[in-house]
C-alpha cells in the first residue's frame, strides 16, 4: 500500500504551472435541488486528488460538471486551462463512470479496438489503434485476458477494462468515480499501485472519489465534501496535524463536527 505518495505536483517536462482544475463559486442545480453550493477549489496537475465524502454529498455531480456532462453549473470552473465542457478537452480527459462501460459479448482487447476507432477511425490510425490498445490492455494489467469475453470477467477486471478504455488517448487529466467500489482489498491495493503509476510515469492528474477513508491516505492531495459544500482541500498530512488526528477518518470527523457546531451557532445568532 502506497502511504506515502510522492508527487511533484507538475507533469514531467511540463512547465505548465496552471492547476489542473479550479473552480470558483461553482453552483450545480439538479432539480429542486442546489446539489454543489459555491464551492472554490484547485486540482494540481501531476497529482492525485482524492475527492471523498458520504453518499450524495455531490461527488459525482461534481466530476460530471468537470467533464462537462452536468447541466445548470454556474460559476467558475476551469479544466485544463479551458472553461469544462470545451470541445477541446474531449480528448484530453479520461472519466470512468461508477458502471463499467463494457460490452459483456466483446472480448477485452475487442472492447478497447471499438473505442479506438471512435477516438481515431480510419485504415491509416489502424498500427497506432493497434498500438494505443495493447498498451492500454499492459496498463491495466489485461495482458492475459485480452480474449476473454468481457461477461466472463470478474467484477474487478470489468473496472479495469472500463479504465483501460478511459487510458486509450493518453489523457492528462483522469476522471474516476469510485474505481475501487466492490473490490477485494488485493485488487484495491494493485489499483491504487496503478493509479500512482499513471500519474508518476505520464505526468497526468488523476481526480478519484471514494467513500473509503483509508483510500484517502493513498492520495497526495483530498477533497473533503460534506452536503455540498468543500470541508477541506490539503494534503492527508496537513489536515491530520490541523485537526490533531491520527488518520483522515478522524479528521474528516473533526471537521464535520465542527461545520456541525459552526451552522448551530449561526441558526442560533439569526434567532
Ligand atoms: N438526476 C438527478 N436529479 C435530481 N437530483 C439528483 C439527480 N442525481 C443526483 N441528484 C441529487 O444530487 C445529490 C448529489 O448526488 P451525487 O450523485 O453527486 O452524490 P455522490 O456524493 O456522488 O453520492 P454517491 O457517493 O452515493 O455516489 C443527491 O442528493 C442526489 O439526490
Amino acid at each position: 500500500m502506497n502511504k506515502s505518495p510522492e508527487g511533484t505536483g507538475q507533469a514531467p517536462g511540463s512547465t505548465d504551472t496552471t492547476p489542473a482544475i479550479r473552480a470558483e463559486g461553482l453552483t450545480v442545480v439538479r432539480g429542486p435541488r442546489t446539489v454543489l453550493r459555491g464551492i472554490d477549489f484547485t486540482v494540481p496537475r501531476g497529482q492525485i486528488t482524492g475527492l471523498l465524502g458520504p453518499s450524495g454529498c455531490g461527488k459525482s455531480t461534481l466530476m460530471r460538471s468537470i467533464v462537462g456532462t452536468q447541466a445548470k453549473v454556474t460559476g467558475t470552473l476551469d479544466v485544463l486551462g479551458r472553461p469544462a465542457g470545451h470541445p477541446e478537452l474531449r480528448t484530453r480527459i479520461g472519466y470512468v463512470t461508477q458502471a463499467p462501460s463494457v460490452y459483456d459479448d466483446l472480448t477485452v482487447r475487442q472492447n478497447l479496438d471499438y473505442f479506438a476507432a471512435i477516438l481515431a477511425p480510419g485504415r491509416h490510425a489502424a498500427d497506432q489503434r493497434h498500438a494505443d490498445v495493447t498498451r492500454a490492455i499492459e496498463d491495466v494489467d489485461l495482458t492475459g485476458h485480452t480474449d476473454a469475453l468481457a461477461g466472463n470477467l470478474s467484477g474487478g477486471q470489468r473496472s479495469r477494462v472500463s479504465l483501460a478504455v478511459a487510458l486509450l488517448g493518453t489523457p492528462e487529466l483522469l476522471v474516476l468515480d469510485e474505481p475501487t467500489v466492490g473490490l477485494d482489498p488485493v485488487l484495491r491495493r494493485d489499483l491504487w499501485q496503478l493509479f500512482h503509476d499513471i500519474a508518476a510515469r505520464r505526468g497526468a492528474t488523476l481526480l478519484i472519489s471514494s467513500h473509503v477513508m483509508d483510500e484517502a491516505e493513498r492520495c497526495h492531495r483530498l477533497l473533503l465534501m460534506r452536503e455540498g459544500q468543500v470541508l477541506a482541500d490539503d494534503t492527508p498530512d496537513a489536515l491530520r496535524t490541523r485537526t490533531g488526528s491520527d488518520t483522515v477518518e478522524a479528521a474528516f470527523l473533526h471537521l464535520v463536527d465542527e461545520a456541525v457546531a459552526a451552522a448551530a451557532r449561526e441558526k442560533e445568532t439569526a434567532r
